[in-house]
């Protein structure tokens, strides 16, 4: 069996809060085993860019309750080249790097899965790190759970507002084609509806709001809409609402990039730790492009065409919880 006696971890795609917390465990539990880790900045960038440097344990101290990502984060368009890609190889065996630890999101993995194929020998570990959640075969994603809090302490000052004015209020999360910020923050924060692009019959779902629950019993109400070009957003929900019923009085919050800040939550501090530390066994257990996932409480390790490729369904039946307690 090969012996891994050098990794290389990276930052990449949109930053989450509980990244540090990832890096910090990756860290230390790689040298505990006796590994050296080096640090690649700016994602797949910097790995291209050879933005690289060997990091000891005090390199990840007080790091674990900061949001962002200390070794930065990037999107590259180089890296989906065959030139890009023989680049960063090159730089992993100049620095003698024999594993790599990834840390994003789906389109990470997605270049982790593609740089595999090109370059067997250089085995990858991933670990879900976006606000997103939107990753099969994980229960949670790094930072979701901080994203989610952020959403439902948004949504409790909004409501001030929509209550004293009796307005309706369409805020729109982040989410990319994924609903579960949307979903899980009205349910959290006792939203009216969520607008989500899982469930295609939006027109439907804001008719059903506003014809049968809506100014019922209340005289305000707080939608939340996932970004999505399904969804139209925000923005699109509260157009189309205009054109049939023009007489409300709304207005749009798009919550924007608050969602992604932040210090971490416990949830999310343990959870990194826990991947990170998992994503050091998974190597030393011979894994390779393998996401760390949870499920149920229980790690387990997931090949990247599935956590990819497989839709993660969201449940539907929560969409009735949000009805039925609103009314
Ligand atoms: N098809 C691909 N081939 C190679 N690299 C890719 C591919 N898709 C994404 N990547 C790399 O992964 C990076 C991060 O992906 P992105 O979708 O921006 O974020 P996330 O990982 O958070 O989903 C991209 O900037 C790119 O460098
Ligand atoms: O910050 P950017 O580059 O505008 O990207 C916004 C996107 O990043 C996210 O915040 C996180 O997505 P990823 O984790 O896939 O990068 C999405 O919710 C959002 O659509
Ligand atoms: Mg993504």
């Amino acid at each position: 069996m090969y012996q891994i006696k050098c990794i290389g971890v990276l930052t990449s795609g949109g930053d989450a809060p509980g990244m540090n917390a990832a890096l910090r465990a990756v860290t230390r539990k790689a040298i505990y085993h006796g590994i050296r880790v080096k640090a690649i900045c700016r994602g797949y960038k910097g790995l291209i860019g050879g933005e690289i440097r060997e990091f000891q344990t005090q390199d990840v101290s007080n790091i674990i309750q900061q949001g962002g990502t200390i070794i930065k984060t990037a999107r590259s368009e180089e890296f989906k080249t065959e030139e890009g890609m023989r680049i960063a190889y090159e730089n992993l065996r100049k620095e003698e790097i024999d594993a790599l630890v990834v840390i994003g999101g789906d389109g990470t993995f997605t270049g982790a899965r593609y740089f595999a194929q090109e370059y067997p020998d250089i085995p990858i570990v991933g670990i879900p790190g976006t606000i997103d959640n939107d990753l099969y075969g994980t229960d949670y994603t790094i930072g979701y759970d901080t994203a989610l809090n952020t959403i439902v302490q948004a949504v409790d000052k909004i409501r001030d507002t929509a209550s004293s004015h009796e307005r309706l209020f369409f805020i729109e999360v982040m989410g990319r084609d994924a609903g579960f910020l949307a979903l899980y923050g009205a349910i959290a924060s006792g939203a009216e509806a969520a607008i989500i692009p899982e469930i295609e019959t939006n027109t439907d779902q804001l008719n059903e709001l506003i014809e049968q629950g809506f100014r019922k019993s209340k005289n305000s109400s707080i939608v939340l809409v996932a970004e999505s070009d399904i969804t139209g957003g925000a923005i699109g929900i509260s157009n189309r609402l205009k054109e049939k019923y023009p007489e409300y009085d709304y207005r749009v919050t798009i919550l924007g990039h608050i969602q992604r800040g932040g210090s971490p939550t416990a949830n999310d501090r343990i959870l990194a730790s826990r991947m990170g530390a998992a994503a050091i066994d998974a190597l030393l257990d011979d894994q390779r492009n393998v996401m760390i996932g949870i499920v149920n409480d229980e790690i387990v390790y997931v090949p990247f065409n599935k956590a990819i490729k497989d839709e993660k369904p969201v449940d539907k039946k929560l969409m009735d919880i949000i009805r039925i307690l609103s009314i």
